[in-house]
């Protein structure tokens, strides 16, 4: 089905009778209508269309004298596209089920006999609601990651990085962004994503080091009820639940080889197949993937796969290290501190040693730890001043000699006087160091001094 240009609105009708479809059908003329008239068509439209608006008769086949295949689909429905609103549609004498629907998560219920202004005046206030409540997703995502607003750069190298995004970001190729722990991976892909037609669409990301590998292919890509113990019932994964919008694949260097056929297959295909199921299921999701690890190297050993390489890079973003953005430090670090110093409720300021040592130190852990030495510094601040030391740099230590290293030079420096005024004669060196025999031998010998 197109969507005529001036028809912006969707709605997916549930109905197994086809005169009633046809009916209905007419009642929203300023909707594109998807239609269904059994379970496996219905889940199938919600997965390509992600209609905000549903209205499901309960009585589906095939039994359809019963409501038990309608409410089915229907807590199919809420769980993989939980926001969709779904208006019940019951027989007379079906209340109770209505109410039911309505208790398991149904946006309203519709008593039929069809009344087309009734139906279509509920059906106008669910699109309404939906509206208002995607606006609010959308303006609350933004607010947190609005596209390359939340990132703070001066220097030519994120410039470049910057400049590359906003060009990516409108298209659908698949991107890998290539850079050390902490250097705003994530931040980026959240932005390629809201510059993209897909930014009113869910940003689902997953970490693929972060979860253990037999968990991840469910993780990834659900599993039907049953697959293996504990399986109580069918779970949409990441890649069903991300469909209209993105998914971020974390730290895809990781993903063990298995998985990389799979993700492989989907991505030439974008079909997937739950964990225990055999339906092959079309999502249309962008994948964005980002790693640390020189994927070249691993491909060399025979750990990730060259063609899945080729696949998830057709464009890559290098996001350099902190230290190799000059000026950079500095002014995250005084964006950090205004955006915690407004967040914990103190006042505070980098005095000129804090701002030399984070010019000068190489922050192995990047961006992600430069926050956080900012942002403890400034819970551990008494007097508003942060010094290089309450930054806990390696480097920013006050200029002190080690109190061992010390000792040390004192008790050479006495060795050799003592030994120098007693002419060589250990035993009267000792005496005049105030020690035995055998431990001024074992101190000429400690300091290398010969007797
Ligand atoms: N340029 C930037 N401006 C402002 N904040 C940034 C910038 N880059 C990164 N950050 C912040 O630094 C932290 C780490 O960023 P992010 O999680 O995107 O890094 P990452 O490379 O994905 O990390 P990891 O390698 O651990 O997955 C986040 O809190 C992020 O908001």
């Amino acid at each position: 089905m197109t969507f005529p240009p001036e028809k912006n609105r969707s709605i997916l009708i549930v109905e197994d009778d086809p005169g009633l479809l046809k009916q209905m059908y007419w009642c929203f003329p300023d909707y594109v209508v998807f239609e269904a008239g059994d379970r496996e068509t219905a889940l199938d439209q919600v997965r390509r269309h992600r209609p905000p608006v549903i209205t499901l008769d309960l009585g589906l086949p095939p039994d359809s004298a019963n409501a038990t295949v309608g409410m089915e689909v229907l807590s199919e429905i809420l769980s993989c596209a939980p926001e969709t609103k779904v208006i019940v549609v019951t027989g007379n004498g079906e209340r109770e089920y209505a109410l039911k629907a309505v208790e398991l998560g149904a946006y309203d219920f519709y008593q039929k006999p069809m009344e087309p202004d009734v139906l279509s005046l509920i059906v106008d206030r669910a699109y309404k609601l939906s509206e208002l409540e995607q606006e609010n997703r959308r303006l609350a995502e933004s607010n947190r990651h609005g596209e390359l607003s939340g990132l703070v750069a001066s220097s030519p190298q994120m410039a470049e990085v910057c400049r590359m995004v906003e060009k990516v970001g409108p298209t659908e190729v698949s991107t890998l962004l290539l850079g050390a722990t902490g250097t705003g991976k994530e931040l980026l892909a959240r932005a390629l994503h809201n510059l993209s037609p897909r930014r009113n669409e869910l940003f689902v990301a997953i970490n693929c080091a972060a979860i253990p590998d037999n968990l991840l292919e469910s993780e990834l890509f659900g599993y039907e009820k049953g697959a293996f113990t504990g399986a109580q019932k069918r779970t949409p994964g990441k890649i069903e639940y991300a469909a209209g919008g993105t998914l971020f694949l974390d730290e895809i260097g990781d993903l063990p080889l298995h998985l990389q056929a799979k993700i492989l297959r989907f991505l030439q295909e974008r079909l997937i197949v739950r964990v225990g199921g055999r339906e092959e299921i079309q999502v249309d999701v962008r994948i964005i993937c980002a790693t640390h690890q020189d994927l070249s190297d691993k491909i060399e050993i025979g750990q990730f796969r060259e063609d899945l390489y080729y696949r998830i890079s057709e464009i890559t973003i290098h996001i350099p290290s902190l230290h190799e953005r000059s000026g950079d430090s500095i002014v995250l670090a005084k964006h950090f501190l205004e955006v915690y110093c407004r967040e914990i409720g103190k006042t505070c300021r980098l005095d000129k040693s804090a701002i030399a040592a984070i010019e000068e130190y190489t922050w192995p852990g990047n961006i992600r730890e430069l926050e956080n030495k900012i942002k403890r510094a400034i819970i551990m601040s008494e007097d508003g001043q942060i010094r290089n030391i309450d930054l806990e740099l390696p480097d920013s230590k006050p200029d002190m000699p080690e109190l061992r290293a010390i000792r040390s030079d004192a008790e050479r420096q006495a060795l050799v006087k003592a030994m120098d005024i007693s002419n060589f004669k250990v035993s009267r060196a000792a005496k005049l160091l105030n020690v035995s025999r055998p431990t001024l031998y074992d101190l000429l010998e400690k300091h290398g001094i010969k007797n």
